[in-house]
């Protein structure tokens, strides 16, 4: 709270500004930060602010003072006297008012900016162009403000609030019979600029082109920014770079939107949208919204600043504003008409959205994949939670696969390349596309000429319990997927032939039985691998391999499944392993390491390292005999 120093009935008091205030002032009023004209950006932007919130209540209430003003905002430069004004017609402030929000930090750019420079021990200088600071951003440029208010209320008086931004400020009556805020920077010696018509008309043309209320400047009739609001205006008429532009203004980001969705519509609901897509998921401390949601303007009054039922919550990375002349303006209150209008609008967007995506990967697929590979997983989100507009996003998936590793495939791309004979589209789960590609479960895929997608991230599980099919397709799981060899023999069988004669065969099952004991649940033989010598699966009935990942992602399982160890009666290690005697401990040895080279490429082993102490006694082994051999 701020203490009061003044006596008791004394109309003028003289208050101590908090202590991190007195911070923030001290950095400002010494600031060397040379971008310093974002103060006006600061100041016209608490201006419109004041504008909308006094546009809001003439909706309902006309007992206020100057209920016929016109909203807006003017710039008086007086050069000769180093003075700025701007002066606003929004909702004013009463002397309590101005006490509790300038004396105070409200800002939470501020509050950012003093807890940066506290936990970095940055040079302020260096980072304050990161942070909007609010109000007292002004003193960068002034070295004493008086902002003058009269509030809408209409038995409210006039106040004067002075600082001359150091230890305090002063509160006292003044003289001020229409309504709205005058602030006056006294500029430093330095800032003369600021009073300059050709620099702040550049400023404004820069950083406040949208603000949705005239600014005027000086005595000049025509305001100096385009005010309008860019999404009512045909699109034909924009610039890219308006669009950019607009984008710039309403976050604050640097970098440009990746993509951009302008609408206009007319039926069944009216409806006006500009919708972006940024250039990255997180939102920056900078960014002029720190919130999810979208800026929701009835007939172009601004409702609700964070709109999060506009569109659903897998889209919750795009920003823009909507603006509808159908909504009610009590929409807020949630009534049932807008509620269902909300709900209209959320399927149009939605569905609006999602088609401009797909014309996008067809018109630049470069980009889309860009925007794929920083987005992708609110897609899949998208399609593992959404049951309205889930299925809409399947076409907006992308993966690499088996043939075309360095690429990203849609499932159309995919479908294109299906030899006649494949019915299934088939996917791999996997923590890496090179374990991926080392996976025995590919094997046979590769005899049979059929591409397998390639699924890595942590959210793909999740996803596949969800997509079962995809044009009348089913889309099938290849590690679990009972697939036969084809008609053709594989190489391996070809310079291999003989596989193991039956009797071996249940020989060496019941004897890496015995080695590997209840860690597996069975083991057999298959015919479905050609390089590697055995492979892991699930027992018949076990969940679905999707469900046993994602609890285990979920709950940080890291037991290890009892699974069923596939060996491959064609392969020369399994050979050589039948051939081995019972004593040799080399045989123990061989059946652990396939085991766990097995869990490795599932992504199942708990502690890999442990691998290498056995492969070095492999190793010696291997050494020692063909030396015994020379
Ligand atoms: N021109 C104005 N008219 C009416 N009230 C104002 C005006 N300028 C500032 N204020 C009041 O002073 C407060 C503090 O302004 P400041 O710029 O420091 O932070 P802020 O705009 O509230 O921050 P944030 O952008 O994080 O909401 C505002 O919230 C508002 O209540």
């Amino acid at each position: 709270m701020v203490e009061s120093t003044h006596e008791a009935n004394l109309q003028s008091q003289t208050l101590t500004f908090k202590a991190e205030t007195k911070q923030l002032l001290d950095i400002l009023i010494h600031s060397l930060y040379t971008e310093r004209e974002v103060f006006l950006r600061e100041l016209i932007s608490n201006a419109a602010d004041a504008l909308t919130r006094m546009q809001f209540i003439l909706l309902t209430e006309r007992e206020v003072v100057d209920p016929e003003v016109e909203l807006k905002i003017t710039l008086i430069p007086e050069p000769e006297k180093r003075i700025l004004r701007i002066i606003d017609t929004g909702i004013g402030m009463t002397a309590e008012e101005m006490i509790e929000n300038l004396g105070t930090i409200a800002h939470s750019g501020a509050r950012a900016f003093i807890q940066a420079v506290k936990e970095t021990q940055a040079n302020p200088n260096d980072i304050i162009g990161q942070f909007g600071v609010g109000f007292y951003s002004a003193f960068m440029v002034a070295d004493q403000i008086e902002v003058i208010s009269r509030s809408y209320q209409p038995n409210a008086s006039a106040a004067r609030w002075y600082s001359r931004g150091q230890e305090t400020f002063q509160v006292e009556p003044a003289e001020k019979t229409n309504r709205g805020t005058e602030v006056i920077l006294y500029l430093k010696e330095d800032a003369n600029e600021f009073t300059q018509s050709v620099r702040l008309r550049e400023i404004i043309k820069k950083h406040s082109e949208y603000i949705p209320y005239p600014i005027y400047l000086g005595d000049d009739q025509q305001p100096v920014n385009r005010q309008s609001a860019l999404w009512r205006q045909p699109a034909k008429e924009i610039k890219p770079e308006d669009y950019e532009s607009f984008y710039k203004q309403l976050t604050l980001d640097f970098q440009p939107p990746l993509f951009h969705l302008h609408l206009v519509i007319d039926a069944p609901v009216q409806v006006y949208a500009l919708l972006y897509i940024p250039a990255s998921p997180e939102r920056g401390l900078l960014s002029a919204r720190q919130e999810e949601g979208l800026k929701l303007y009835a007939r172009k009054v601004l409702i609700q600043e964070y709109n999060r039922d506009l569109l659903p919550s897998f889209f919750r990375f795009v920003d823009g504003v909507v603006d509808s002349e159908d909504l009610p303006l009590n929409v807020s209150r949630e009534s049932v008409q807008a509620t269902r209008l909300l709900a209209q609008l959320k399927r149009i967007l939605t569905t609006r959205l999602i088609e401009a995506l797909k014309n996008w990967a067809k018109e630049k697929p470069a980009d889309y994949i860009t925007f794929w590979q920083r987005f992708g997983r609110y897609i899949r989100e998208g399609i593992a939670t959404d049951e309205e507009f889930g299925e809409l996003l399947t076409p907006l998936l992308r993966f690499p696969t088996l043939y075309k590793p360095d690429q990203w495939l849609s499932l159309d791309d995919y479908i294109l390349t299906m030899p006649a004979r494949q019915n299934k589209i088939y996917y791999l789960i996997s923590d890496s596309v090179g374990s991926a590609l080392n996976s025995p479960h590919l094997e046979i895929y590769r005899r049979h000429h059929y591409d397998v997608l390639l699924l890595t991230d942590p959210m793909d599980p999740f996803m596949m319990l969800h997509l079962k099919k995809y044009q009348n397709l089913e889309i099938a799981n290849a590690a679990t997927e009972e697939l036969s060899p084809p008609d053709t023999t594989s190489e391996a069988q070809e310079t291999e032939k003989k596989p193991l004669s039956t009797e071996d065969e249940a020989r060496l099952i019941s004897r890496i039985k015995s080695i590997l004991g209840d860690r597996v649940a069975d083991v057999r033989t298959t015919q479905r691998l050609d390089e590697s010598p055995a492979r892991l699966v699930g027992r018949q009935g076990d969940p679905p391999q999707e469900l046993q990942r994602l609890y285990r992602l979920l709950n940080a399982d890291q037991s290890i499944p009892q699974l069923v160890l596939e060996i491959n009666p064609f392969h020369p290690l399994i050979h050589y392993l039948n051939t081995l005697p019972e004593t040799d401990p080399l045989f123990r040895l061989s059946v652990e390491q396939i085991y766990e080279g097995m869990l490795l490429l599932e992504g199942l082993h708990p502690n890999p390292n442990d691998m290498v102490k056995r492969q070095y006694e492999i190793l010696l082994h291997a050494l020692k005999a063909k030396h015994q051999q020379e």
